[in-house]
This record gives structure tokens, C-alpha cells and sequence, in this order.
């Protein structure tokens, strides 16, 4: 059973996991990240920093519950790190371990003082060119083993002081003991099953499982009988748990020049210095490494206190220590060796290509688009790259891409609905009852149920955008986009580029990467070319060519690229007319001229108007905000009779300024502006057969009557405004009775 196990579905992609694990032994497949076993050094990061505790421990607690309640002989090897661990004295901890079942309770710290003296002997015995390592941390070990495969022979093949301390429990105790370890560490779950020392020590338990242990027993220590260690007492081995401590118990640092032995402890500067000796960067005689900063850092020791409240904790008790029993006989007859295995194999490299095309998954073409934030858990955007090529990361773990990603989607989305929303039901959008609005509805459901080419014809204002939105969104392209091109408002120069784009270097001033046209934009969707008729004579011969091949060329581009994309034209221009004037080509108008349909102007659907004007001030006010407002009855005659040049968008844009300029719920007469009222007062006249004489009177009374109004009856003041003298103002109010 692996150290770390992975509980599945529970990992959340924050890829702590992966940044923390220092040989990146993660894998995330499925969006889930689970640690493989082949790479993994049991330093136990990963399950330290996984929040939904995605990652575990194995458990040894149980086995040894049942070995207790069987009252087989079970002797706990316990790490001097246990000083530091428990809030107890540790002779209450012994006690409380003796009540619960096991049967002795020996050091590992003597293991030390035993291993120690073989590094003794075997430093003396061989001085090799190459720094000899030594290590009673199994992580270590593990990373020797799995990822430094080349120094695995520089290792002193000797036990570590676990191992050393069950062999002599073994052989005073008898070889059928059950041994079980305990300590602050999780890596010493593996070593107890490395080949070579396998069946030393039966299981390993950390300190938290110790305690739970003792509180299933109800074995509290402080209740029970204080007791001392058994079997052989510690010295200086009892620092072993201290940075240099296995040294220092050595007696190595004394003898020899110091600088010639090296502690190493810390994860970082593990990792820094086996790189350095690997690549002969670093060669002292003696290397001890400790993966954490002691043992008593270890992954199960993290309590409340400061690292040195800890080691004072651990050396108090080697001072307190007066152990009866030190040198037990079978010491000397224990072997100490073991041997070590290379396990990595070397992976296949990605080549630089390789490499580019994962970046690019993830729209990483440059080097300034590499941004080795570490969101994904790797330290550079290639080392991610990398582990994608070797299956151990996904190419979507990139934050920064990811967001990029969604940010478009949600914006597509937006606009979609919007779109959607806003074209939702072409009767309803698309307003009037009109003989001439309906046969214009029929003909865009007809248009939306065909592909073929579509032009729209009528007046500006008189709804031509609208009518092509309609075609586009209850056609079975809806899906596709939209894409609109005022042939007017684009310069000449710039429109075959804004229709077909270009390629990067095609013309001075060209964009980076080169740019998509609006025909390719479109694909799969609709293209709406509105103002054909302004169209560049030029431009119009290669429009042709694109609706007769359906296929486009950039510009510079070499090869040409098929389009799947609806046309639909529009013009206020009479096409005949501009044929005639040689400015519009007659085969193209034959290519657009296929469904095609001339839009009323508003003066020839006037049953239309009330129902419009009502629609328009709805849509206005629900845009704006304003409170909606109804318009006279007077005022909607004279929105019938007027004829409306600018149409339906001149209709609407009048409503819109009234809807926010007038204070009343009502709007009338007066509001309208004076284009549209003097206008009427003139058809008016007209249809009544007065004389021009009475109308221009009938006028000028009405323009004095006005100015009078707008100056609150200023006379001198609505004279001025009037352009007149103040006495031609007096005789005019005289003549019209208005004094
Ligand atoms: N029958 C209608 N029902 C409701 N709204 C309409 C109708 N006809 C036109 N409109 C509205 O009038 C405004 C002008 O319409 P649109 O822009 O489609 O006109 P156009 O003919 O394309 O003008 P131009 O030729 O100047 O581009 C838009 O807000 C449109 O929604």
C-alpha cells in the first residue's frame, strides 16, 4: 500500500500540491491531482498543504492496536524527536506506552550511537575521490534513490539508526518480536518496506498516531507510572534528531578538519547541494543531509512551538539521562549494512519543438507570453510544458489562459443572449400591420429558410439593418456570428483589407500575425455588406469573385481560403440608376439581386405610426430609464401626415429626445420642434385652399404667439428673438390683435 494516498474526486485544482512537492511527483489527469508513487519521496508536502485533504497518510495505527490486544511481544523503537512532541515529561510518555500493551519501550538514539561508530570505520577505512553521503532520513534515501540515481553509490551503505535499533531489539528479544516504530517522520513508512531492510521493523507509526493510540487505551500520560527506557541507554545520540547531531555522535567533527564535513539540512538546500555534487560543483569528504531541518521539523512534529523550544526540549533530556543498562552485549554482534538502488530511469527529453507546441495550446507564441506565474505548481511556463509532454500535467492548468479563456466565452455568451433577446420573435421586433410591413415579414421568414444571397433595398432609416439581424437570427445560421460592414464608412484603401484581411509583412504598417477579415470573421455565420451601392468600382469585381467562388485570398496571402458565409446587402441607392452611371456593376447587382425586397418608407405605412410610436417609446424608455410618456392625439395626427425623410430612425430619434426633454406626461403640440409643426401648418394651408397672403399672416401670428411663449412675454426680448424692430414687433402685435 503507497505512503500517500490519493482519495479520489477531492482535489479541488489548486495545484498546491504540485508546487510544493519538491521532485513533482504529482500527476493531474481529469483535473485531479494524485501523487505517483514511482517519484514520490514520502516527504509528505503534498498532504500538509492539501486543504481538502485529498492526500493521506497511510495508517499503521490499527496493526498495532490489534498486535496490542493479541499480547504478542511488541517493542516500540522510539525517535528521540519524542522529547519535543508531547506535552508530557517524556518518562510520562514511557509510562503511558508501557500501559498501553507494548512490551519494552527502547531508543532509537543508541541505533545512532551504533551507526555512528560504523561511519567512523568505514570514513577511516575508505577515502574515495568522491564525497561519501550519509543520511538517517529516509525522504533523503528516496530522493537519492529515485531522482539522483548517479549518487546512490557515494551512499555509506550502512542502516539507518531505526534499522540498527530494531536489529538489536531482534536479537536480545528474540527474532519473533513485532517492532514498531515511532516518530515525527511519514518517510519512514516507506523505508520499513525498502527490499533491502524489509521485515527490521513491522510497522511505523508517527507521533499523532501514538497519541490517538494511547487515548483509544486510555492510557493518558501523567496518570500512569513514570518509566525509563528499556534495554540500552543513549548518549550523544540522542541529538541525532539535530541538524549534525549523527556527526556529532560520530565524533567525526573533532577528528578531522572540519571543513571537510558538511551538514546539510532544509529542503532547499537538499535539493541545491545533490544538484551540486551531482555536477561535481561541491566535494567535501562527508555530506550528512536531513531533508527537514532536524528531525524534529518533521512532517508530524508541527506543534505549536518554535524550532529551538523543540531542540532545547531534546537536549534537556540528554542531559537529564542516566541510563542503568548502556552497553547491551548483543551490540556488537548486529549487522549494520544494507544497500542502496538506483530506481530512476532516465525519461526522454522533449525536443525545443515539442516544447513550443504545448506553449502554444495555450497561447503561449512568444517568450513575453511566458509569464512563470507558478499558478499551475510549476516554478516556469517550460517546466509545465515538459511535465505535459510527460503526462504529468494537463495543457488547460494555466490560470492566466484559463481566465483569458472564460473572460471571451462569457463575453460571446453575453452578446449572444443579447442578440438573442433583442431578436426574439421577428414580429415583435419588426413592428407594423401594415399590407407593406407584412408581405416585408414573410419575406425574411422565406429569406431566413433559404441560403441565397439577399438584398435589401429602401430608404436610410427604413429598417434594413433590422430586417437583415431578422434573416441572420431565424435562419438556421443563427448560431454562426454576425457580421456587419458599412461599405461607406470604410476608406477605400482599407476596405479589401477589412473584408479579407491580410498576412503579417504584406504591406508597411501591416499588424503583427497579420489580421482575420470580416469574410473569414463570418464564416460559418452571416456577412451583412451594408451601403453596397458605395462600394468601390475595384472592390466590387473581387466581391464578385468572392460570391461566385465562396472562397477568399488575403492580402499577400499565396493560397486561397473557402468561406461558408451568408451575403446579405443592402442599399439606399437605385442600383439601376448606378448601373446606368457606370458606378455599380451590372453582373454583380445580377449575383446580389437574388431573394431581394424594397422596404417601405414610413410615409407609406402612416396605419402604421400609432403602433410604431407606442413600440419606439417603450424601447426608448426601457433603455434610458425614463419614465414613459404618452403623445397627444393631436401630436400623433401630425406624426401621420408628416413624411418622414429620414424614417423610422428619424421617427425614433425624435422620440427619444422628447421622451427626455419634456417634463409633462404629455406630449403635444407645442413640444414638437418647429421643422415638423411649421411643416404641418403649412400642408395644413394648403389642403384648406388659402390665399399664400394668409397663410404667410397665419404664420407669422403663430411664430409671434410662439416667441412671445418662449420669452414668458418679453416683448423687446421674442422682438429680438424674432430678427425684428422693436416697432415692425409693435405693429405686428397691433395687426394680429396680440396686444
Ligand atoms: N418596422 C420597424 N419596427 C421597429 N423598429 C424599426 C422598424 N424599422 C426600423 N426600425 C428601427 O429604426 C432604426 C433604423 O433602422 P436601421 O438602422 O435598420 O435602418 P437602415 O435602413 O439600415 O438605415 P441605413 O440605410 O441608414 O443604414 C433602428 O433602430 C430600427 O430598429
Amino acid at each position: 500500500m503507497p505512503v500517500v494516498r490519493t482519495e479520489s474526486n477531492l482535489c479541488k485544482r489548486c495545484y498546491a500540491c504540485v508546487r510544493n512537492c519538491p521532485v513533482k511527483a504529482i500527476k493531474v489527469e481529469d483535473g485531479q491531482a494524485s501523487v505517483t508513487e514511482a517519484s514520490c519521496i514520502t516527504c509528505g508536502a503534498c498532504k500538509n498543504v492539501c486543504s481538502q485533504q485529498a492526500k493521506q497518510i497511510r495508517r499503521d495505527v490499527d496493526n498495532v492496536r490489534q498486535l496490542l490486544e493479541k499480547d504478542s511481544t511488541v517493542v516500540a523503537l522510539m525517535a528521540p524527536a519524542f522529547a519535543a512532541a508531547f506535552d508530557y515529561t517524556p518518562y510520562q510518555v514511557l509510562g503511558a506506552m508501557k500501559e498501553a500493551g507494548f512490551s519494552q519501550v527502547c531508543e532509537v538514539a543508541y541505533g545512532a550511537e551504533l551507526v555512528a561508530r560504523e561511519y567512523n570505520r568505514m570514513f577511516a577505512d575508505k577515502r574515495l575521490a568522491e564525497p561519501l553521503l550519509t543520511s538517517p532520513c529516509p525522504a533523503v534515501i528516496n530522493l537519492i534513490e529515485k531522482h539522483y540515481p548517479r549518487l546512490v553509490s557515494q551512499l555509506i551503505p550502512v542502516v539507518s539508526p531505526m534499522i540498527a535499533a530494531a536489529r538489536l531489539a531482534r536479537k536480545i528479544y528474540g527474532e519473533r518480536i513485532n517492532t514498531v516504530f515511532i516518530g515525527p517522520c511519514v518517510a519512514k513508512k516507506s523505508e520499513i518496506n525498502h527490499p533491502s531492510v524489509s521485515g527490521d521493523v513491522d510497522y511505523a507509526l508517527t507521533f499523532s498516531e501514538l497519541k490517538e493510540l494511547l487515548s483509544d487505551r486510555n492510557c493518558t500520560p501523567g496518570i500512569a507510572a513514570p518509566a525509563e527506557f528499556d534495554g540500552w541507554g543513549a548518549t550523544l545520540g540522542g541529538a541525532f534528531p539535530l541538524a549534525g547531531g549523527l556527526l556529532k555522535a560520530a565524533g567525526l567533527e573533532n577528528d578531522i578538519l572540519a571543513e571537510q564535513f558538511v551538514v546539510v539540512e532544509g529542503r532547499q538546500e537538499v535539493m541545491e547541494t545533490l544538484h551540486a555534487i551531482e555536477t561535481k560543483q561541491f566535494s567535501p569528504a562527508l555530506i550528512d543531509i536531513l531533508y527537514c531541518r532536524g528531525c524534529i521539523d518533521g512532517p508530524d512534529l508541527h506543534n505549536s512551538q518554535s524550532l529551538n523550544q523543540r531542540k532545547k526540549k531534546v537536549i534537556d533530556f540528554i542531559r537529564q539521562r542516566r541510563p542503568a543498562v548502556k552497553e547491551p552485549p548483543e551490540a556488537g554482534k548486529i549487522k549494520l549494512s544494507r544497500k542502496f538502488i538506483a530506481l530512476a530511469q532516465k525519461a526522454l527529453q522533449p525536443s525545443e519543438h515539442e516544447i513550443r507546441d504545448i506553449l502554444k495550446a495555450t497561447g503561449k507564441f512568444n517568450v513575453s507570453d511566458e509569464l512563470n506565474c507558478g499558478a499551475c505548481g510549476y516554478d516556469t511556463c517550460r517546466d509545465k510544458a515538459k511535465a505535459v509532454y510527460h503526462g504529468l500535467a494537463e495543457a488547460n492548468m494555466c490560470l492566466p489562459f484559463l481566465l483569458h479563456k472564460s473572460e471571451q466565452e462569457i463575453a460571446h455568451y453575453r452578446q449572444e443572449i443579447q442578440l438573442m433577446e433583442t431578436f426574439q420573435g421577428i414580429s415583435q421586433q419588426i413592428i407594423g400591420d401594415s399590407k407593406k410591413v407584412k408581405t416585408a415579414k414573410n419575406f425574411v421568414l422565406k429569406a431566413a429558410q433559404s441560403a441565397s444571397t439577399v438584398l435589401l433595398l429602401g430608404e436610410s432609416g427604413t429598417g434594413k439593418g433590422l430586417f437583415a439581424r431578422a434573416i441572420h437570427f431565424s435562419g438556421n445560421r443563427k448560431d454562426g456570428p454576425f457580421i456587419k460592414v458599412n461599405c461607406s464608412a470604410i476608406p477605400e484603401t482599407l476596405l479589401e483589407s477589412e473584408l479579407f484581411g491580410y498576412e503579417e509583412g504584406s504591406f508597411t504598417g501591416a499588424q503583427k500575425g497579420g489580421k482575420i477579415g470580416k469574410f473569414e470573421l463570418a464564416n460559418g455565420g452571416t456577412i451583412f455588406l451594408d451601403e453596397i451601392g458605395d462600394m468601390p468600382f475595384n472592390m466590387q469585381a473581387k466581391m464578385l469573385r468572392v460570391l461566385q467562388e465562396r472562397e477568399i485570398e488575403r492580402i499577400g496571402g499565396h493560397h486561397s481560403i473557402p468561406i461558408d458565409v451568408r451575403v446579405i446587402a443592402a442599399t439606399n441607392r437605385d442600383l439601376r440608376e448606378e448601373i446606368k452611371a457606370n458606378r455599380f456593376r451590372e453582373d454583380l447587382y445580377y449575383r446580389l439581386d437574388v431573394l431581394s425586397i424594397s422596404i417601405p418608407p414610413l410615409r407609406e405605412m402612416a396605419s402604421d405610426i400609432p403602433v410604431l410610436t407606442q413600440s419606439l417609446i417603450e424601447r426608448i424608455c426601457k433603455k434610458h430609464h425614463v419614465p414613459p410618456k404618452k403623445v397627444s392625439e393631436e401630436v400623433m395626427g401630425v406624426f401621420c401626415r408628416y413624411p418622414w425623410p429620414g424614417n423610422v430612425r428619424e421617427l425614433e430619434n425624435m422620440l427619444e429626445r422628447l421622451l427626455n426633454l419634456v417634463e409633462e406626461d404629455i406630449i403635444n403640440i407645442d413640444h414638437l420642434p418647429a421643422h415638423l409643426w411649421q411643416h404641418i401648418q403649412s400642408s395644413r394651408y394648403l389642403a384648406s385652399g388659402h390665399s399664400l397672403d394668409n397663410m404667410t399672416s397665419e404664420v407669422e401670428r403663430d411664430a409671434i404667439i410662439n416667441a412671445l411663449k418662449a420669452t414668458k412675454n418679453n416683448r423687446s426680448k421674442a422682438a429680438k428673438l424674432l430678427g425684428l424692430h422693436r416697432s415692425t414687433f409693435y405693429e405686428k402685435l397691433k395687426r394680429y390683435d396680440l396686444l
